[in-house]
């Protein structure tokens, strides 16, 4: 259930420090905490914009960033990343036809693929263009589009970075990439519902602007009971990413690794991509800025930090207090007290963003496992692309998995 198993598990200890080291601090960008108060601190409105003149206070590299203010900045296809990865045979790439990408709009955009504009003429683009809605992005599961393929190797890998924003849209605003780690065996509504609901927190709650989110499974090296093999875990995350939404991303670097890799490792990954090797995202000015990262994680995998011999108090400090946590509240679990009983939580308790369901999920993988060993439907627990591929592969039929931990619950 924990990285305890792993063959190569050594306790993290208090005098040393874990192998691999942690990134140096001075490569991640403060951007400041995620929480502008807390409590005793309160002391601004709750979602008091930056000005731009204090840019420069909060963030090395928001450096030449402009006084002036831009409304909004139109997001076109070719402002998108560069599309750096293979695509599945179809090898096609979607196209907003509504020319915007802005992930925290209220009306998302709804993504076509060239095969799609190919097979009707421009007068009937438009129609489908009218007859779908922006919004309705249910829907993408019905576009024949391609998905997004990640390595199946090391050698091969690259940063996916097709659905990663080019460039800030609210200059008042920092700019947040969000990664969610986890065994996603598999993937579920409740996965993809998290991110809807750290985006919501954060754009009500914040001065940050989401310009991507990315799941992040764990290697096979996890020794958890049911996990599929990684490189299915990836596959489905794909096909639910591609065909339900239109901002998320799968990055299969941890999946890949030959070894168990900490979550503070992960996430140094992450800023090395976005930050360091990429310079972060462009704001209004031309200018770039460093983009905060934060690792999204239910409110049980909180918890397991006060677990000893899971997490490094050297990691904690790392992901807390140099990067920053949204966590997602579980039914029964009370997020808000263990924060208050965790010294390092504690120390780091504003960056850290604890987002209230208000719609209760509680879809779990391990039921759905069971289900299918079961023979029962799982139908509207996840997404269709994802059921097919389960039943295609014969994922999980043949599965055992010790009643206790089928049965546990975690609240
Ligand atoms: N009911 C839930 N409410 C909030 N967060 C959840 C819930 N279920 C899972 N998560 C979170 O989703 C992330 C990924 O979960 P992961 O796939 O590792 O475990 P899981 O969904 O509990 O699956 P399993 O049943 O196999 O343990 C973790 O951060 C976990 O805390
Ligand atoms: N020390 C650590 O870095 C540490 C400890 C426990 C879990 N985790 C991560 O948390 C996630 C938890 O997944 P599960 O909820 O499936 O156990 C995984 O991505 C795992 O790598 C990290």
């Amino acid at each position: 259930m924990d990285p305890t198993r792993a063959p190569d598990f050594k306790p993290p200890s208090c005098n040393e420090t874990p192998d691999p080291p942690l990134a140096p601090q001075s490569t991640i960008p403060k951007s400041g905490p995620i929480m502008p108060y807390v409590l005793a601190d309160y002391n601004a409105s709750i979602d008091a914009p930056i000005h731009p003149r204090d840019y420069k206070k909060h963030s090395k590299f928001g450096r030449q960033v402009s006084t002036a203010h831009h409304g909004s900045i139109p997001m076109k296809q070719d402002e998108l990343q560069p599309l750096s990865n293979e695509t599945s045979s179809e090898d096609e790439q979607d196209v907003d036809v509504n020319g915007d990408n802005d992930i925290g709009s209220s009306r998302p955009r709804m993504p076509f693929n060239r095969q799609m504009s190919a097979l009707f003429d421009e007068e009937e683009s438009q129609h489908i263009g009218s007859r779908i809605h922006k919004y309705q992005i249910a829907d993408l599961e019905e576009v024949p589009h391609g998905v997004v393929r990640q390595a199946r190797t090391l050698e091969d890998y690259e940063f996916p970075a097709h659905r990663l924003q080019k460039k800030l849209r609210n200059p008042n605003k920092l700019p947040l990439v969000i990664v969610a780690c986890g065994s996603f065996s598999p993937i579920t509504y409740l996965h993809l519902r998290m991110f809807e609901m750290a985006l919501d927190a954060i754009s009500e709650q914040t001065r940050f602007e989401v310009v991507g989110g990315y799941y992040s499974p764990v290697s096979d090296n996890y020794q958890k009971p049911g996990l599929a093999p990684s490189h299915h875990r990836v596959r489905m995350c794909e096909l639910a990413c591609e065909r339900t939404s239109s901002w998320l991303m799968v990055d299969a670097w941890e999946s890949l690794q030959p070894a168990y890799t900490r979550t503070a490792k992960v996430l140094d990954h992450f800023n090395d991509e976005i930050n360091v090797k990429r310079g972060g995202i462009l704001t209004a000015t031309g200018a770039k800025a460093g983009v905060k990262i934060m690792l999204l994680a239910g409110g049980d995998l909180i918890e397991s930090m006060g677990e000893p011999n899971v997490w490094a108090d050297s990691d904690l400090h790392h992901i807390l207090g140099n990067y920053g946590c949204l966590i997602v509240e579980r039914t029964g679990s009370d997020v808000r007290s263990f924060l208050l009983s965790h010294d390092i939580m504690y120390e780091h308790r504003r960056n850290v963003l604890v987002i209230k369901q208000l719609i209760y999920n509680d879809i779990s993988s391990t039921k759905v496992r069971l289900f299918i060993r079961r023979g029962m439907s799982v139908q509207y627990l996840l997404p269709n692309s994802v059921i097919r591929y389960i039943q295609e592969h014969g994922l999980y039929v043949n599965q055992t998995e010790p009643v206790k931990q089928v049965m546990g619950n975690k609240e």
